[in-house]
């Protein structure tokens, strides 16, 4: 394990807007850990959904938040990826518990990043505001609401699952709104983060404006 402080890379956005593809290529370019924070509130929305609970009954939401640990099978289970547990993270992403669980989880993979990685990159909605405030890199990611609808439209029918282009964007509208109107932690832009509006960018346009401000941020060059 490397002994140096990591360098952290935050990066949040809406739903569908790129940053889990963008944080990907960038801990991959600079040799960093990722941590995709969406997955742990799914994973807690399905473990209430499969104990018969309700997603916005707070003592369940956070039962499931305070079992959640990085060893466990849940997070790695292709369930996580349906629009079902999207709709159910962002009901238990409103539960002050629940954050509060998974908190500590967030930063202890900041600070220790697994296999002794020399940085670590997040991705999610709070990473920049209050997860890892202290981040050298903040991105915030984000596309009009039908461009992403329509990304995530092409997504599923590239994974064979059926979908309905008006319920894709109207259930994204709906996460949008529950996610950046509750009352902990809402999701928006850090007020010192590159804001980089993705609409009509390609992935790759994205990630070369991503390396260009993390190496000014951090003198730091994919692949050094
Ligand atoms: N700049 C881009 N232009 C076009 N398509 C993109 C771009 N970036 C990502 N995509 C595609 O859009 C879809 C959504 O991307 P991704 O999963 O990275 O978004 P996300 O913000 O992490 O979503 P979620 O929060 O729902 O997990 C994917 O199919 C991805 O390949
Ligand atoms: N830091 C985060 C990450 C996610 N959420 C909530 O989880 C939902 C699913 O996230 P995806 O990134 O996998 O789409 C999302 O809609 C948020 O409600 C969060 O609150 N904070």
């Amino acid at each position: 394990m490397s002994n140096s402080v990591p360098v952290v890379v935050a990066i949040d956005g809406p739903a569908a807007s790129g940053k889990g593809t963008l944080a990907q290529r960038i801990a991959d370019a600079f040799g960093f850990a990722h941590l995709d924070t969406g997955v742990l509130y799914r994973a807690v929305g399905v473990a209430v959904l499969r104990a018969g609970g309700d997603p916005a009954d707070n003592a369940a939401a956070a039962r499931a938040a305070y079992e959640l640990h990085p060893e466990h099978p849940i997070l790695r289970e292709v369930a996580l990826r349906t629009d079902e547990a999207a709709q159910a993270a962002s009901k238990v992403a409103a539960v002050p518990e629940v954050r509060a669980a998974l908190l500590d989880f967030q930063r202890r993979f900041a600070a220790h990043p697994p296999e002794g990685a020399p940085g670590a990159v997040l991705d999610g909605r709070d990473i920049g505001t209050v997860v890892c405030p202290d981040a050298v890199a903040k991105l915030f990611v984000t596309a009009s609401v039908e461009v992403r609808a329509e990304r995530r439209l092409k997504e599923l029918q590239r994974r064979g699952i059926p979908a309905i282009s008006s319920d894709v964007l109207e259930d994204m509208k709906a996460r949008d709104a529950r996610d950046s109107q509750r009352a902990v932690a809402p999701l928006r832009p850090a007020a010192d983060a590159f804001v980089l509006d993705t609409s009509a960018l390609d992935a790759d346009q994205v990630f070369a404006m991503a390396v260009d401000h993390i190496g000014a941020k951090t003198g730091l060059k994919p692949g050094a």
